[in-house]
């Protein structure tokens, strides 16, 4: 995402399988992934379980409105 050519791009992460006892939060996927550090890129990371469809709309609203607004 620092590469110049993705400046205009949109990233949407989740964080699967919350339900799993020691998954890796939210939190922790995203400092792994360096999103905290990313400057003037549009990202997101949203919670999930996949399994139950917790989170996946959530996303999936975030992205659309994303891309009706570029
Ligand atoms: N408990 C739980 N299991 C999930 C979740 N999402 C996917 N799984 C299960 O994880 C297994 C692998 O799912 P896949 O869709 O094949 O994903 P994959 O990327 O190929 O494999 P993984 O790297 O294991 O996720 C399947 O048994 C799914 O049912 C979730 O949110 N919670």
């Amino acid at each position: 995402m620092t590469e110049p050519q993705l400046r205009d791009a949109t990233l949407l992460v989740y964080a699967n399988k919350q339900d799993v006892p020691g998954a890796a939060s939210a939190a922790e996927v995203s400092a792994e992934l360096g999103l905290p550090s990313l400057r003037g890129r549009t990202c997101f990371l949203q919670s999930c379980v996949a399994t139950q469809g917790e989170g996946l709309y959530e996303g999936l609203d975030w992205l659309s409105a994303k891309l009706n607004a570029a």
